[in-house]
């Protein structure tokens, strides 16, 4: 697409007339009656849209309408000129003076930061015709219908940090939902866990962001990886779905990339995009969502961040690649495509992402992902940072991901591949032919957002058409739809029309919907790890969810995995299930580390462990300053992971050990308030564990 230059939103805007929008704004409180003498920016509602608009200049009106936001751009301010960086719906803005400066322009910015960012705008821009502009500060809480925060009254995805709807306080209480679960942290020389993110020391344009986003407190993986991260470390986290690994990867990554801006001066190459950070997502959607959510926290920063990936009009990825980045969110087919058309170099990259690690480096993406890491002039291990995230991480997967990292930390928030308590999850005996009856009857018990996962394109398809003729609207999402109408589907379900989305598992991973009450296995997967990640589209960020699983004889291989996974997590576990997990023998699925094999959470048997129990307790004596001040507990584990004992050179110890779990039992966790050590290691500790890493990354 041509540098789309203000082009009309797909969706209506309101007719600008005069300072008023046709047909009759309603305001809030009256755009004018805001305040008579601050005429420079009024925000009001037109048929429940939220309207903000430069008055005077007649220039922008910014249309959010709960999910996105248009533009409808009459004239810009002079010399000034809207971009879009990609499909105009996913807010791929930029403002620019067309030759040194340009801001990002973003439909995650909250009515809470508009002024502000218009301000920048204007300001960095020379001006309004030599004229000050005025700004009214944020929207009245509630100024929106239905919203209760400015945040809220952003609605969706715009800025509001916590997106689940509510007020900040109502989220930080929520995420006081995760801090019982403990943490584990492996490998030499770990960086403490911070309590709050002012600890971090972020750079203060992104700390601005953040507080800007509402996200008061960081959540378990932000605070145990983002001082990895800053730190340089190469990272491998593993954390319950919903509990926010975007920003666990983002805040680390743009901190460096900031602080490095502002040292030297930014040699953006034209024609080619060279960046800094690869951020690479197994589908097209996830990329969408962490691209955006990218541009939350660059906001009004030096940073410029691209997305590319499959199924959308190369030309106008190609444009915005030509402008250059400094994060570039892929898709590995269209990355390695783009890649070869000379319009990506991978020479300048110093922070490597994998978005759900283990799927990217599963059978299907590994060729592709070891091209682009291996073969592409990529700086190698040790000379870049390679952060992987995931809620599931088999094994098998860890033992090829460490190929891709040196010394590197891993961090396992609860059990790796487990659900959170957060879910409500049950499974119901049916028959093939009577799952349709079922169904209609679970969507009708249920109200709210409702995901129906099945396994294949064909079914997606078919489900969607019964439902339909069941008078029960929904939408689709599966790879036999095109891109346009996946992103159509996707973004109608977030707005809640239809309520009911059919998917197959392309929409199983990282996908957030606000909301998402309830997720139904109409078929359930073959692999349990797709089971965590689809049943994780619900009860996220601390808020409770549902998830039904309709198991019919088709599923027998899957059954012993299930009754490990749903004892794990305390769920009710149907007498029926176990009798047939019992018959059935091993799991069919591959990977789920049950508790039988639960032990090597970190599969490297000789790391360094320590264990968190998050404490309200408070300082603990003899342990590091973050922790004392930030109420973590570092624990001793028994026998469960074993091999850490083993280590010559580090271990915790107290006064009184923990009873060990036994082999691949659970790990003892200390009683609260005991007094931990820890043991100094010896010299030479790390040179033997550097030994054993490039033992394993041959
Ligand atoms: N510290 C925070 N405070 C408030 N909200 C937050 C915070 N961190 C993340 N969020 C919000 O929580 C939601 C879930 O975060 P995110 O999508 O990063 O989870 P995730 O762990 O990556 O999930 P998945 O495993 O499904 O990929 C998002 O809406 C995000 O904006």
């Amino acid at each position: 697409m041509a540098e789309a230059q203000a082009a009309a939103p797909e969706e209506s805007a309101p007719q600008e007339l005069n300072g008023h929008a046709e047909g009759a704004p309603e305001a809030l409180g009256g755009a004018d009656s805001l305040d008579a003498g601050m005429q420079a920016l009024s925000v009001y509602t037109v048929e429940g849209d939220t309207v903000v608009r430069l008055h005077q200049t007649n220039v922008v009106t910014v249309r959010a309408d709960g999910e996105g936001i248009n533009m409808a751009l009459k004239a810009f301010a002079p010399g000034l000129q809207v971009m879009a960086d990609g499909h105009v719906a996913e807010g791929n803005w930029r403002v620019t003076n067309g030759r040194d400066w340009s801001v990002h322009f973003f439909d995650g910015v909250s009515a809470a930061a508009m002024p502000g960012l218009f301000e920048q705008m204007i300001m960095q821009a020379g001006g309004f015709d030599g004229m000050t502009p005025q700004f009214m500060g944020a929207m009245p809480p509630g100024s929106v219908p239905g919203s209760a925060s400015p945040s809220a009254a952003a609605g969706g995805a715009m800025g509001g940090g916590y997106m689940g709807g509510g007020s900040p306080e109502e989220a930080a209480t929520n995420l006081e939902a995760y801090d019982d679960i403990p943490v584990e942290a492996s490998g030499e020389d770990c960086p403490n866990p911070v309590e709050q993110f002012a600890e971090l020391q972020l750079h203060p344009q992104l700390m601005h962001n953040i507080e800007v986003a509402r996200y008061m407190r960081p959540t378990p993986v932000q605070r145990h990886a983002i001082p990895v991260g800053i730190a340089r470390r190469d990272l491998m986290a593993c954390a319950q779905t919903g509990s926010g690994k975007t920003g666990a990867f983002l805040f680390p990554v743009l901190h460096q990339i900031m602080a490095a801006l502002d040292a030297a001066p930014d040699m953006r190459p034209r024609g080619c995009a060279e960046p800094r950070c690869l951020i690479l997502s197994p589908t097209r959607e996830l990329a969408t969502q962490i691209h955006k959510e990218a541009l939350r926290f660059i906001q009004r920063s030096k940073v410029f961040s691209v997305v590319v990936y499959g199924g959308a009009e190369m030309k106008t990825q190609i444009n915005a690649l030509d402008r250059g980045c400094h994060v570039l969110v892929a898709t590995p087919g269209r990355l390695v495509d783009l890649i070869e058309r000379g319009k990506v170099r991978l020479t300048s990259i110093a922070h490597l992402v994998l978005d759900e690690a283990d799927r990217m480096l599963d059978m299907g993406f590994e060729p592709q992902i070891r091209r682009v890491v291996e073969r592409e002039g990529m700086p190698p291990v040790g000379q870049r940072q390679t952060l992987m995230f995931s809620a599931t991480f088999p094994k098998e997967i860890q033992r090829l991901a460490s190929e891709f990292m040196t010394r590197y930390i891993f961090v396992a928030v609860g059990r790796v591949g487990s659900t959170t308590a957060l879910i409500t999850q049950s499974i119901h005996y049916c028959e093939e032919n009577d799952k349709r009856r079922l169904l209609i009857e679970l969507i009708a018990a249920n109200a709210g957002r409702t995901i129906v996962f099945v396994e294949t394109k064909k079914a997606a398809e078919h489900l969607e058409e019964f439902l339909y003729r069941s008078q029960i609207p929904a939408t689709s999402i599966h790879g036999d739809r095109s891109q346009r109408e996946r992103e159509y589907a996707l973004a109608s379900f977030r707005r809640g029309h239809p309520a009911v989305l059919v998917a197959t598992d392309v929409a199983a991973r990282g996908l957030d919907v606000p909301d998402c009450m309830h997720v139904i296995n109409y078929e359930l997967p073959r692999d349990i790890n797709s089971y965590v990640h689809r049943i994780g589209r619900t009860g996220r960020m601390g808020k409770q969810g549902v998830a039904t699983s309709l198991f019919s004889p088709l599923n027998r291989p899957v059954a012993r995995d299930l009754v490990t996974l749903l004892q794990e997590a305390n769920q009710a576990c149907p007498d029926w299930l176990v009798a047939i997990a019992e018959q059935s023998g091993h799991g069919g699925g591959r990977g789920y580390q049950g508790r039988g094999k639960f032990g090597g959470r970190d599969y490297r048997s000789n790391a360094q462990v320590r264990r968190y129990q998050h404490s309200a307790v408070g300082a603990m004596p003899g342990y590091s300053q973050g922790y004392q001040q930030g109420g973590y507990m570092p624990q001793q584990g028994g026998g469960a992971y074993g091999g850490y004992q083993a280590s010559p050179h580090y271990q915790y110890y107290n006064q009184q050990p923990a009873q060990g779990g036994g082999e691949g039992g659970s790990p003892a966790m200390m009683p609260m308030g005991m007094v931990w050590q820890q043991q100094q290691m010896p010299p030479g500790g790390t040179a033997g564990h550097e030994g054993h890493y490039a033992g394993y990354a041959q």
